[in-house]
């Protein structure tokens, strides 16, 4: 949890910034403009919708939407293909794709081993995407791809949002890059017609949630709790409260994630008034821990089910 809190810079809260990793100026004067709405759908390479646009569908039928979360290639590539397509058929509403990283800060165990077991059958970012080249055009829910912004740096921003959007990735999620570096990477972003999601937690002081909620494209992700990812017995009660502030400082969809992983929790979430909900290490568990691909298959399939009807 420390590791997480001091790493996750534009997740929490200014009084904490002593370990920034970039100059204290950074963090002071936050200027985020509104004014940037993504082009139209014109550069889309599918026929899915983006992430905004699937929640204002969502929200004219009076439904919430369920995110799933998987990391890519465990237990490897070709079975994160197949499972993308059961979250798919099983009615999620978008599906958040992890790309492996060695040093997954905000990951509890659960999505910690995951990573390392897919990095170590020599998943790598290349292979990531020419895996969903195929497998997009297959899927009639949008991607958000999951990533520490390491990879983006390494690959080069532009680059790299050029080469998930030419594949139809709609979103992006990067958990660690400071709200004050977003400015460059929410151009990019926009440039390539790609919602980049910005996170919250309940640690956040009010300010800085209003100007992550500003930048926020496509929905507001809450973090249910300080810490890392992971299922957990309940969801803290304070979500609720937590929910009814964000609203009151956005029209824009607010997804709910960290340790939501049974179909009470999903319920209760969603009677809290959230837009969303994320279940990633329930998922993850399931694919990781399952006594052969097959297995992981077919009971994501029935907890996926479970989750969505949860929701109907
Ligand atoms: O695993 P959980 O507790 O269900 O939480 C969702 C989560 O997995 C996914 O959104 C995620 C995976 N790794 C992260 C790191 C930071 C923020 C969010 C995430």
């Amino acid at each position: 949890m420390a590791a997480f809190l001091k790493a996750t810079h534009f997740i929490h809260s200014n009084n904490k910034l002593q370990n920034h990793p970039f100059p204290q100026s950074y963090t002071q004067n936050i200027k985020i403009s509104t004014s940037r709405k993504p082009p139209m759908a014109a550069l889309s390479t599918t026929a899915t919708v983006g992430l905004s646009d699937t929640f204002t569908r969502l929200k004219q039928q009076g439904k919430v939407a369920l995110i799933p979360y998987i990391t890519a290639g465990d237990p490897d590539l070709a079975t994160t293909a197949e499972a993308l397509k059961v979250l798919d058929r099983c009615g999620s509403d978008i599906i958040e794709l992890g790309v492996p990283y060695s040093d997954p800060l905000a990951d509890g165990p659960v999505i910690q081993a995951a990573a390392t077991r897919s990095l170590s059958r020599g998943t790598n970012f290349a292979k990531v995407i020419s895996m969903l080249e195929d497998v997009i055009p297959q899927l009639s829910c949008p991607i958000a791809l999951f990533t520490y912004y390491n990879p983006i740096l390494k690959r080069g921003v532009e680059k790299f949002m050029a080469t998930v959007r030419d594949i139809g990735v709609h979103g992006l999620v990067v958990p660690d890059v400071p709200l004050e570096e977003t400015e460059m990477l929410r151009k990019e972003a926009v440039r390539h017609n790609i919602e980049l999601v910005l996170l919250t937690t309940p640690t956040t002081p009010t300010t800085r949630m209003k100007a992550i909620t500003e930048a926020s494209e496509g929905f507001v992700y809450l973090v249910s709790t300080v810490g890392v990812t992971g299922a957990r017995e309940s969801v803290s009660s304070k979500v609720q409260s937590l929910l009814k502030d964000i609203k009151e400082a956005t029209s824009k969809p607010v997804a709910v994630g960290f340790g939501i992983s049974k179909p009470e929790h999903v319920k209760q979430v969603a009677g809290w008034g959230a837009d969303g909900v994320i279940v990633g290490s329930a998922m993850v568990r399931i694919l990781g821990e399952a006594k052969s691909p097959e297995e992981g298959l077919k009971e994501l399939e029935v907890f996926t089910t479970s989750l969505k009807s949860a929701l109907s």
